[in-house]
C-alpha cells in the first residue's frame, strides 16, 4: 500500500470520494477529508440487546463496588495488547469467559478489548483506526468492527475494557464498555480526564511514562469533577458537554523509568494518593514498564502481588495481564501472513500461563477472606 500522502494511495485502498482541500491558507497540510459515519448510524445498526446491556451494567456495578470497598474481589484486567482479528479475539474470549465463570467468587474478569494505540513514535494504530492493517485506514469500518466484536464479547458474559484515546471514538463505543483506561502517555491530557468525568463506567489512568504517580492522581481529582468542553454529539454534531464527574475512577502503577509493583512503591502511590484526598488504591499493570516489556516476567510480578494480597494487603484493588492465544508478539509487515493469535504490539503472556496465573491471583483473595474472617 502506497504511503497516506502518495496519490495513489486511496485509488488503491478503494476510498472513494476524497475530497482536495483547494483554499491556500487554511487546511494547508490536510490532503482530503472524508466522510465518517455518524454515532447514531452504527448504533441504528449494531444496537445493544438486553443480555449485553445487563453485562455490561453488572460489570461496571462489580468494578466500583470493589474500588468502593464494598467487594473484596480483585478486578482482572486480562486480554491482548491490542485487537487485530475478530475470531481470534473471540477464540481469546470465550477463554477468558469459562475462567471467569471459575473464579467469579474471587476476581472481577474483564477483557482488555483495545482498540486504540498511542505509539511513541509513529506505528500501527490499531483496529480502529487501520482495520485492514495495510495502511488504508478504513475508519468507519474500524468503528463497525470494534462495536460488532464489543457486542459479540459481552454476549458470552464477559465485560470489555478498552483505551480512550481517540476523543470522538467513544460515542460509538462507549455503551459497551464496562472499564476504561487512559493510557500513560495522555494521563496529563486536560481532553482525556474531561472526557473521563463523563464516561459511564469506571476508569483507570495509568502513571506516566516516567513512572511519576503524581499525574495520575492529579488526573482522579481532575474526572471526579465537573467539567464543560466541545464534543461531537451521537448525531454527529458539534456541542457542548457539561458533565458530573466520575466518582468511580483509580491510578494504575505500570512502571517507569523503574517497576513499581513492589511493596514500596505501592507504599509511595498511596502517600500520594492521601495526600491527594483520595482512596488509597491501585491497581497494577503486570506488564509495560513493570515487566521491561518481557512477557514472561507478568507472572513474577502477578505472582508478587498475589503473596501481598495473600498477606491481607487491601490497597491493590486490581490488575492488568496483557495476554493472547499465543506468547509473544510478532511485526507486522505489508503483505506477509501472520500467525494467528500472537500479538502485533506488545508481547503478551499465552493463555496456557495466563490461567494458572488467573488461579493464583483468586487464591489469594480466598486467603485474604478467610484471615479476615
Ligand atoms: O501497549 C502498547 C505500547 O506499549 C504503546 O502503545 C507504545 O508502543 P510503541 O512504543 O511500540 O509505539
Ligand atoms: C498503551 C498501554 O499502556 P501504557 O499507556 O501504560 O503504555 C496499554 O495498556 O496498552
Amino acid at each position: 500500500m502506497p504511503r497516506i500522502d502518495d496519490p495513489a494511495h486511496d485509488r488503491e485502498a478503494g476510498i472513494a470520494d476524497a475530497t482536495p482541500d483547494t483554499t491556500r491558507i487554511d487546511d494547508i497540510r490536510i490532503k482530503a477529508v472524508r466522510a465518517l459515519v455518524a454515532p447514531a448510524v452504527l448504533l441504528e445498526e449494531l444496537p445493544v440487546t438486553s443480555a449485553v446491556e445487563a453485562v455490561v451494567e453488572r460489570g461496571r456495578d462489580d468494578i466500583a463496588a470493589v474500588l468502593h470497598g464494598r467487594d473484596d474481589r480483585l478486578i482482572a484486567v486480562v486480554g491482548p495488547c491490542s485487537i487485530h482479528d475478530h475470531d481470534q479475539a473471540m477464540q481469546y474470549a470465550r477463554l477468558l469467559a469459562g475462567a471467569a465463570r471459575e473464579l467469579a467468587d474471587a476476581l472481577v474478569v474483564v477483557m482488555r478489548v483495545y482498540f486504540e494505540k498511542p505509539r511513541t513514535t509513529v506505528g500501527w494504530k490499531g483496529y480502529i483506526n487501520d482495520p485492514h492493517l495495510d495502511g488504508s485506514f478504513h475508519i468507519n469500518e474500524g468503528l463497525r468492527r470494534a462495536r460488532r466484536l464489543l457486542l459479540d464479547i459481552s454476549a458470552l458474559g464477559l465485560p470489555a475494557g478498552t483505551e480512550y484515546l481517540d476523543l470522538l471514538s467513544p460515542q460509538y463505543l462507549a455503551d459497551l464498555v464496562a472499564w476504561g483506561a487512559i493510557g500513560a502517555r495522555t494521563t496529563e491530557s486536560q481532553s482525556h480526564r474531561q472526557l473521563a468525568s463523563g464516561l459511564s463506567c469506571p476508569v483507570g489512568f495509568k502513571n506516566g511514562t516516567d513512572g511519576g504517580v503524581q499525574v495520575a492522581a492529579d488526573a482522579v481529582v481532575a474526572a471526579g469533577s465537573p467539567h464543560a468542553f466541545m464534543g461531537m454529539t451521537k448525531m454527529g454534531v458539534a456541542a457542548i458537554f457539561e458533565t458530573r464527574g466520575n466518582a468511580d475512577c483509580h491510578v494504575i502503577l505500570r512502571g517507569g523509568k523503574a517497576p513499581n509493583y513492589d511493596a514500596q512503591a505501592v507504599d509511595a502511590a498511596c502517600a500520594v494518593l492521601r495526600k491527594a484526598g483520595l482512596r488509597e488504591q491501585v491497581m497494577i499493570d503486570c506488564s509495560h514498564a513493570n515487566s521491561a516489556k518481557q512477557p514472561r516476567r507478568q507472572m513474577d510480578v502477578a505472582r508478587d502481588i498475589a503473596a501481598r494480597v495473600a498477606e491481607g494487603d487491601r490497597r491493590i484493588s486490581g490488575v492488568m495481564i496483557e495476554s493472547h492465544l499465543r506468547e509473544g508478539r510478532q511485526d507486522l509487515r505489508p503483505g506477509q501472513p501472520l500467525l494467528p493469535g500472537v500479538s502485533i504490539t506488545d508481547a503478551c503472556l499465552g493463555w496456557d500461563d495466563t490461567l494458572p496465573l488467573l488461579r493464583d491471583l483468586a487464591q489469594a483473595v480466598r486467603t485474604r477472606r478467610a484471615a479476615r474472617g
